[in-house]
């Protein structure tokens, strides 16, 4: 009998099981086989496929047959290999894994929100009226000007391009004021894409946009957010 669960071939001596029609099939099986004539052996139930047929690869189809004695001693349980991360699933370098846990520097650690700080709170409160900029109308920005806004009442960071007003959100991040404030007054896109690439900034940030991150910044050259 082939087990879906863990793709392994079960013995076939379990009590209720109809052992002799068991060995009966596989022996005609195995004779199908051998003499590559299918049709010229009878069968009790002509239309249902042979296990070797369906299920198995012929290469591997001697594995169907009973062995001598259907129970098997049990092995040597394997060595102790806590201290290893040898036998470790996914591996530690999995491309399975969401994050390495090799990442330089941060530990992936999400930190218990405050009463009204989830991140369906923190939709409401985008999705209402209050104002999360802090500015009137979208600006260019240079590092210099970001680096005036690092405190916790006047969060700015970059992130890829675009220049965020991250003070109202400190509560809600996932991970923690403490870190979010790392990237506090600063081009925080490095440290933002090694932690957690997948978050989709403009989504979660859109109402803390307050401009653009450039190098050098021309005179009197704002975008109306209106
Ligand atoms: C730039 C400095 C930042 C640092 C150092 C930082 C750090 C972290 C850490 C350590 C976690 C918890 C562990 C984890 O889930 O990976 C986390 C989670 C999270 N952070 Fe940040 N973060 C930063 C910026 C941001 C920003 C700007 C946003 C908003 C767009 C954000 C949104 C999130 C979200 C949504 C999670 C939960 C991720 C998940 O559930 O997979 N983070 N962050």
């Amino acid at each position: 009998m082939f087990n879906w669960l863990t793709g392994t071939q079960l013995p076939p001596a379990i009590p209720n099981l109809s052992l002799d029609d068991v060995e009966d099939e596989d022996e005609q099986t195995s004779s199908e086989e051998d003499t590559q004539q299918p049709s010229a052996q009878p069968s009790a139930q002509p239309t249902a496929p042979t296990r070797s047929s369906s299920l198995l690869h012929p290469s591997t189809a001697h594995a169907a047959r009973p062995p001598s004695s259907p129970f098997k001693a049990p092995s040597a349980p394997n060595p102790p290999q806590a201290e290893s991360t040898l036998n470790m699933f996914p591996a530690l370098d999995s491309t399975q894994r969401a994050s390495s846990t090799t990442a330089p520097s941060v530990a992936r650690k999400k930190v218990p929100l405050a009463p009204g700080h989830s991140p369906l709170d923190w939709a409401r409160l985008k999705s209402s009226n209050t104002d999360l900029r802090g500015v009137r109308q979208l600006d260019r920005y240079t590092l210099e000007d970001i680096a005036q806004h690092k405190t916790r009442n006047d969060v700015w960071m970059a992130i890829q391009g675009k220049v965020y007003n991250v003070t109202s959100y400190l509560k809600f991040h996932p991970g923690g004021a403490g870190q979010l404030m790392r990237g506090a007054g600063k081009d925080a896109t490095d440290l933002f894409l090694t932690v957690h690439a997948w978050v989709n900034v403009d989504a979660l940030l859109d109402k803390c946009l307050v401009g653009f991150l450039i190098k050098d910044k021309p005179p009197g050259t704002t975008t109306d957010l209106d």
